[in-house]
C-alpha cells in the first residue's frame, strides 16, 4: 500500500482510537496516524513527524472539532512525565475506552466476537490511589532530586505530588531525599555508574497505614546509615521497616538481588476485606487497594464456592487470591515464582488463621503439572498472569486438569485474548463473562477478570 501522507505535510483528519499509552489514532486514507494528546471523536489538524511502512506520527497542531469528553488534565507536568496517559479524558470516557480496548482485543486477537464485556468498573475518586511510588533519583544544581522521568527518556522531572499516589507516600519520598541530601549521599549516575542512591521505594498499607522505606543503593556502602535510619524514624513515626535493596547493575530493573532490613520489620501490613497481608520489599502486591477489593470480589463471585472446592491460584504473589478465596473453599493450593513471596503468602495464611492453603514457590507451568502427577484435582484454577500471559505449558495443563471453572484475572487484554482462544479452541470452555476493573485511573493500563466455565 502506498503511504498516503508525507513528513512535514499538514492534514485534517478525524481520531478513532486510542493506543494503549494513550495516543489518538487519525486516519488518512485509511492509513494510521499515532497523535498524542487527540482523542477519539475529535476531527484535527495534525503535521507528519516521522513515516513508517505501516504507519505515521504526527503532532497535534490544531483541534478542529473538539470530543465533549475531553477534559482539563489537573496534572502541572502531564503529557510531560510519563505515568499517566489519560488525563485528559473524562472519567467517564475512560471507562467506556478501556471497556472497548477488551472488547476490541478479544475480537482481533482471540477472534472472539459474542462475548459480553461488561462495562468497567470504576472509582468514586479516581486519583490519589496508588500505595507504592518508586522514584528514580539524581542530581541538578549539586541537589538531589526524586521525580519521574519524562516520556521516552531518562531525563528526570523534579517532582514534589503524583496526583495519582497517596499523599503520604509523596511526603516520604521527598523526606527521604531531603534526609539523604543533608548527610551528602550522592544520586547514582547511569552514565557514570558512579554514585549511590538510586530509587527511593516507599509503600503503604492503606488500612494500617504503617510505611516501609526502601533504599535502593549502588553498592552495599551507604554512608551516614545510623544518621539516615535515625532521621526518618524521627520525622516519618508511621514507618515501619527501612530496607537496603543493593543493585549493581547497569539496567532499568529498579530493584537488585540483594536486600536486608536495615531497621524495624520484614513486612508491612493491609488489608482487603478481612484477610490481613504483611507484605515484604521484593514482593508483588496490588497497587490501587480499594479497586483490588473490587476485583477479587468479582473472582470470588465467578468462582461460585461453596466450601466444598478444591481451588488453585496460580502466579499466586503473597496469596491474596488465594486466601480470599480460602474463606470459602475447601483447599487452596497456591504457586508463585518469587520465594519471598511464597514465604509472605505462608504467614499471611498463619495470620489469618487458615489451614485450607497450600503455597509452593516455582514455576506455575512446572508446579501444577507436577500437583496433577500427583492426584490433586481443581474445581476451580485461577490465573493472574504477569503482562506477558500464561505459558502454552500451563494452558494445556489446565485443559487437561478439566476444572469446572477458570477465572483468568489480567493485566493486559491482549494476551488474555491470545490466552482466551486457546482455552475455548477445543469447545470444551466457554467465556461466559468478562469484567474490566479499572485498577490505574488516569492511565492506559487495562484489568479484567473473565470466567470461563466448562461445557459439560
Ligand atoms: C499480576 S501478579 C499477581 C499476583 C497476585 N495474584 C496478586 O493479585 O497480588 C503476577 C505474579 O506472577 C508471578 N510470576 C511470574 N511468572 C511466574 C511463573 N512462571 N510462575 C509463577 N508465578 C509467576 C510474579 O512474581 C507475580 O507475583
Amino acid at each position: 500500500m502506498a503511504i498516503p501522507v508525507e513528513k512535514n505535510k499538514f492534514y485534517t483528519a478525524e481520531v478513532h482510537d486510542l493506543t494503549h499509552d494513550g495516543a489518538g489514532v487519525a486516519k488518512v486514507e485509511g492509513f494510521p496516524i499515532f497523535v498524542p494528546n487527540a482523542l477519539p471523536g475529535e476531527t484535527v489538524s495534525l503535521k507528519i513527524i516521522k513515516t513508517k511502512k505501516n504507519y505515521a506520527f504526527g503532532r497535534l497542531m490544531e483541534i478542529v472539532e473538539q470530543s465533549p469528553d475531553r477534559v482539563d488534565a489537573p496534572c502541572p507536568v502531564f503529557g510531560e512525565c510519563g505515568g499517566c496517559q489519560l488525563q485528559h479524558l473524562s472519567y467517564e470516557g475512560q471507562l467506556r475506552y478501556k471497556q472497548s480496548q477488551v472488547k476490541e482485543a478479544l475480537s482481533r486477537i482471540g477472534g472472539l466476537n459474542d462475548i459480553t464485556v461488561q462495562p468497567t468498573l470504576g472509582m468514586e475518586d479516581p486519583w490519589a490511589y496508588r500505595n507504592k511510588a518508586q522514584v528514580p533519583v539524581g542530581e541538578r544544581n549539586g541537589s538531589l532530586i526524586a521525580g519521574f522521568y519524562k516520556q521516552r527518556s531518562h531525563d528526570l522531572i523534579d517532582l514534589d505530588v503524583c496526583m495519582i499516589q497517596d499523599q503520604s507516600n509523596d511526603a516520604l519520598v521527598q523526606g527521604v531525599r531531603g534526609i539523604a541530601e543533608a548527610y551528602g549521599i550522592r544520586a547514582y549516575d547511569e552514565a557514570t555508574h558512579k554514585g549511590t542512591l538510586r530509587h527511593i521505594l516507599v509503600r503503604n498499607g492503606r488500612q494500617s497505614s504503617e510505611q516501609m522505606v526502601v533504599l535502593v543503593t549502588k553498592s552495599r556502602t551507604l554512608p551516614n546509615k545510623a544518621n539516615i535510619i535515625r532521621d526518618i524514624q524521627e520525622q516519618f513515626p508511621q514507618v515501619v521497616s527501612i530496607v537496603q535493596n543493593v543493585n549493581p547493575k547497569r539496567t532499568n530493573v529498579i530493584l537488585g538481588s540483594h536486600t536486608e532490613v536495615i531497621w524495624g520489620k520484614e513486612t508491612i501490613r493491609d488489608s482487603i476485606d478481612d484477610v490481613d497481608f504483611d507484605i515484604s520489599a521484593q514482593s508483588f502486591y496490588q497497587v490501587n487497594p480499594v479497586q483490588t477489593d473490587v476485583l477479587y470480589g468479582k473472582a470470588l463471585e465467578y468462582a461460585e464456592l461453596t466450601g466444598n472446592e478444591t481451588v488453585i491460584d496460580a502466579y499466586c504473589g503473597i496469596g491474596t487470591i488465594s486466601l480470599f478465596l480460602a474463606r470459602q473453599a475447601k483447599h487452596v493450593y497456591g504457586v508463585e515464582i518469587v520465594p519471598e513471596a511464597i514465604e509472605d503468602a505462608k504467614k499471611n495464611a498463619v495470620l489469618n488463621g487458615f489451614s485450607n492453603t497450600t503455597f509452593e514457590a516455582g514455576a506455575a507451568e512446572e508446579v501444577i503439572p507436577a500437583w496433577a502427577k500427583q492426584g490433586i484435582h481443581a474445581d476451580v484454577i485461577v490465573v493472574d498472569p504477569p503482562r506477558k500471559g500464561c505459558d502454552d505449558a500451563l494452558l494445556k495443563t489446565m485443559l487437561d486438569m478439566s476444572p469446572k471453572r477458570i477465572v483468568y484475572v489480567s493485566c493486559n487484554p491482549a494476551t488474555l485474548a491470545r490466552d482466551l482462544a486457546v482455552l475455548t479452541e477445543g469447545g470444551a470452555y466457554e467465556v461466559k463473562d468478562v469484567q474490566p476493573v479499572d485498577m490505574f485511573p488516569q492511565t492506559g493500563h487495562v484489568e479484567c477478570c473473565s470466567l470461563l466455565v466448562r461445557k459439560d
